[in-house]
């Protein structure tokens, strides 16, 4: 069913409201990306976004949100019924516009779980998260209308006024253990990364290692990554930042459910 607009709950439409958390899918893969790579781990995925990256690999979360509302008890449930699994990645969408993925980060760390929430660092909650993964988005992201997935770039002043907040962003990583996970689509993105690094030692009291900082190259299919992955490596190691695969795609392409 169609979710509410970005996840906010209209009072008066009762197909797009409900109780608990809209959730367009929980499954069981190996965490495909950052310094968790190969860890097995079910992913619980949240629909609606406050940004719109034209690239987006979960475009049913975010430029056409889709999912059920499901109360917390029955996404513990599902989590545990995946039993060999002592990870969780709490992603979307963006999992921290609703306020309820705190109650599921509290529940998760109550059974034990390690939590991981795949963020984009524009809204900040305090809750049980293991390791904040924070992809925070660059200009290459915007839509564009040019590079617009469904109409005429009608998103692109909201995506760029609102892809960056140093206050949230600033706020995580003085919080949470804290992986910065930029997707790179070439080499033009990087005097923004060096700049945003700069701009977050400088706003928090942590050290943010330039291992912290991880270069994920753009694409959502295997023949996609051929085109991105190897100048994305190399970028690495002439900046000294991490690499990440994109582990899921290597193994399972643009699959569902992986
Ligand atoms: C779908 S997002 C959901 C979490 C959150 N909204 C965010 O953007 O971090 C999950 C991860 O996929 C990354 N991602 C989305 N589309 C991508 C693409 N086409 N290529 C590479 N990474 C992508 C995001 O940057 C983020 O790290
Ligand atoms: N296997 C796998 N690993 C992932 N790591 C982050 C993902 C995400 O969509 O947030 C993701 C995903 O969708 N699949
Ligand atoms: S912030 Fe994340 S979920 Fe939202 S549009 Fe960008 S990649 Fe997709
Ligand atoms: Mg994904």
């Amino acid at each position: 069913m169609p979710v509410a607009r970005d996840g906010e709950k209209p009072a008066t439409d009762a197909d797009a409201t409900g109780e608990g958390l809209p959730i367009n899918e929980v499954f069981y893969s190996l965490q495909g990306e950052g310094t968790l790579a190969g860890v097995p781990s079910v992913f619980v995925r949240t629909s609606g976004c406050n940004l719109r990256c034209w690239f987006c690999d979960s475009y049913h979360t975010s430029w056409e949100p889709t999912g059920a509302w499901r109360d917390v008890d029955s996404i513990i449930e599902e989590v545990q019924s995946h039993e060999q699994a002592s990870h969780v990645v709490l992603t979307g969408g963006e999992p921290l516009i609703h306020e309820e993925s705190v109650e599921l980060l509290e529940r998760l760390a109550a059974e034990g779980y390690h939590t991981t929430v795949e963020t984009n660092g524009t809204i900040y909650r305090d809750a049980p998260i293991d390791l904040a993964s924070i992809s925070p988005k660059l200009a290459s992201s915007t839509p564009t209308p040019d590079r617009d997935p469904k109409g005429d770039g009608e998103f692109e002043e909201q995506h760029e006024a609102n892809r960056i907040d140093m206050d949230a962003l600033s706020q995580m990583v003085d919080a949470y253990e804290t992986q910065l996970k930029f997707v790179v689509t070439d080499e033009s993105d990087l005097a923004e990364i060096t700049d945003l690094v700069d701009q977050v030692r400088k706003a928090t009291s942590t050290t943010v290692a330039d291992d912290d900082v991880l270069l994920m190259p753009e694409g959502m299919t295997r023949e996609q990554l051929d085109g991105t992955r190897s100048d994305v490596a190399e970028l690495a190691m002439e900046y000294g930042y991490r690499y990440t695969p994109r582990l899921h795609v290597d193994l399972w392409n643009d699959a569902p459910g992986t």
